[in-house]
């Protein structure tokens, strides 16, 4: 499992400590992690340290000195090391010092060929997109050369991933003391390339946001035992397509069948039963006992009466797509069986009452937001698929890929989802685990080439294989 924590509890984390340790303490050990980290990927690119032409970009805060620091320590070892600051008048007094020591120079303009940039222009201490003077240094990298970004990109917002202007896209992220949500959340978690953490020495409680891994999802798969049958795996029912969008059922009951569940019970107008029956002979048609429902994908117009029907049960229910027109707040949190929410960005909207964009700008809020409003667990569908539940840590999911965004995906999501939860996965746990494996189903499908949504689910089994497999 991979942690961050918002800029607030690792400021508050970090004063605790720098009150406890001589003065400059905590930035010595930044930059040690900081320098050991860029000798190892120059190590491993041009076999030494030793005559590297290392560039660092200098902000006027703490992060500058963190670079200036590290830069100092490369020059040590025997690099060209020249700083280039965002505004000369402000600089880290003691990290400029220490460079000049140590042999390094100051220049205004970028030199034009280096083997490794350091970013230090911003870090948790960054507001907004780059001004213009660090837009004009990020915009003038020399070409060819790896960026280390220093505790983060800059132009990401730490607690949030959002990029409001230019910023820089690093290679390596070095971070200090935590990884920072905007580490993990799109679009910042793809500037911020491989993660690299130093360790400072920061107590940390519970985290804002975590990442599963294969071996936390393997934990959670539900592997029938062998005393298992149907019913003790899970019934999953889905209430999903309409005469006018039959391929939503099919989609859905794909997802189902594949996502663990003993056996899949499909309700809904014939048209769409027999196209389900058509692809898959093994669902049970009509209504019965499940230990979940799917209901929503592909539903039209005027079923929300269905959709509180199936809510006032006393079982686990996911709702996606037509099935999120017109919720009831209330009855939703006077459920006592878990709820699982599973909109995209417009759908949040609808269910927030405020507009796309809003969602957009502001997704770990908005997902947040859901679970409180509606007393349930909420997953945004996006490029980084976000679920949160209960005021616990929002879980990130890394496995997304763009190719996911074709007709149908997310059908298929519902499915795999709901059958987590009729093989009795929490509702926060069904979403996570449910969307990391249809990721890394699409990822299997697509390999670099488009796929359409019937491929995620038929790719599902060879994704639940990865993740076991570790
Ligand atoms: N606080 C600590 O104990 C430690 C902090 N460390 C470093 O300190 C960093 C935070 O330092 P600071 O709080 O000084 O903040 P930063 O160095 O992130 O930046 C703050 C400065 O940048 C300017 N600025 C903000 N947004 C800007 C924008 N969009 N364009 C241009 N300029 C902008 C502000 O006016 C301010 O002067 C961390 O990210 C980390 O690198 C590390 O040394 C470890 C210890
Ligand atoms: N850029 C992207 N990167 C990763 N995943 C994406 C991206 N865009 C969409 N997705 C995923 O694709 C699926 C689309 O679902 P949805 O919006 O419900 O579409 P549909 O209704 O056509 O199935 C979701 O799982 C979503 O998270
Ligand atoms: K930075």
């Amino acid at each position: 499992m991979r942690t961050a924590y918002s800029v607030e509890t690792v400021r508050a984390a970090e004063g605790e400590l720098m009150a406890r340790l001589p003065e400059g303490a905590l930035m010595q050990r930044a930059a040690a992690g900081l320098a050991a980290a860029c000798a190892r990927l120059l190590i491993r690119r041009r076999g030494r340290v030793y005559g590297a032409r290392i560039v660092l970009l200098v902000g006027p805060g703490d992060n500058g000195g963190d670079a200036l620091y590290a830069g100092a320590r490369l020059a040590r070892r025997g690099a060209g090391v020249t700083a280039v600051p965002m505004d000369p008048a402000r600089m880290h007094a003691g990290g400029l010092a220490a460079l000049r020591a140590a042999g390094g120079r100051v220049e205004e303009a970028v030199p034009a060929r280096a083997d490794l940039v350091l970013d230090g222009l911003l870090g948790i201490g960054g507001k907004g997109g780059l001004r213009p003077a660090a837009a004009a240094l990020a915009e003038r990298l020399p070409h060819g050369a790896p960026v280390v970004a220093v505790d983060l990109p800059s132009g990401v917002d730490a607690d949030t991933g959002e990029v409001a202007g230019p910023a820089v896209t690093a290679e390596v992220t070095v971070a200090f003391g935590a990884y920072k949500p905007g580490l993990l959340i799109d679009p910042g978690a793809t500037l911020a390339g491989a993660l690299h953490l130093v360790d400072i020495g920061l107590s940390l409680d519970a985290p804002d946001v975590e990442v599963l891994q294969h071996a936390d999802v393997a934990r959670l798969l539900p592997v029938p035992a062998p005393s298992s049958d149907k019913y003790r795996r899970g019934v999953v029912g889905v209430v999903a397509g309409s005469a006018q969008y039959p391929g939503a059922a099919v989609l859905a009951v794909a997802g189902a069948l594949r996502g663990g569940a003993g056996a899949v019970r499909y309700v809904g107008p014939a048209a769409a039963a027999d196209a389900v029956l058509a692809r898959f002979p093994e669902t049970l048609i009509g209504r019965g006992r499940v230990q979940a429902w799917v209901v929503g994908p592909g539903l039209g117009d005027g079923r929300a009466g269905e959709v509180a029907e199936l809510l006032a049960q006393d079982v686990p229910v996911l709702v996606d797509a037509d099935g999120l027109r017109g919720l009831d707040a209330g009855a939703l949190r006077d459920r006592s069986a878990p709820t699982l929410l599973t909109p995209h960005a417009g759908e949040a909207a609808a269910l927030l009452g405020t507009d796309r964009r809003a969602v957009e700008s502001g997704r770990l809020a908005a997902v947040r937001q859901l679970a409180e409003l509606y007393g349930a667990a909420a997953l945004l569908k996006g490029s980084t698929t976000l679920v949160a539940a209960g005021g616990g840590p929002v879980r990130v999911n890394p496995t997304g890929t763009g190719w996911l965004a074709t007709a149908g995906s997310g059908d298929v999501l519902s499915g795999l989802a709901g059958a987590l939860l009729a093989a009795g996965l929490s509702a926060a746990d069904a979403g996570a685990v449910g969307a990391y494996l249809h990721g890394l189903a699409g990822r299997r499908a697509a390999s670099g080439a488009p796929m359409t949504a019937q491929e995620i689910a038929q790719a599902l089994p060879e994704a639940w294989r990865d993740v076991r497999r570790g």
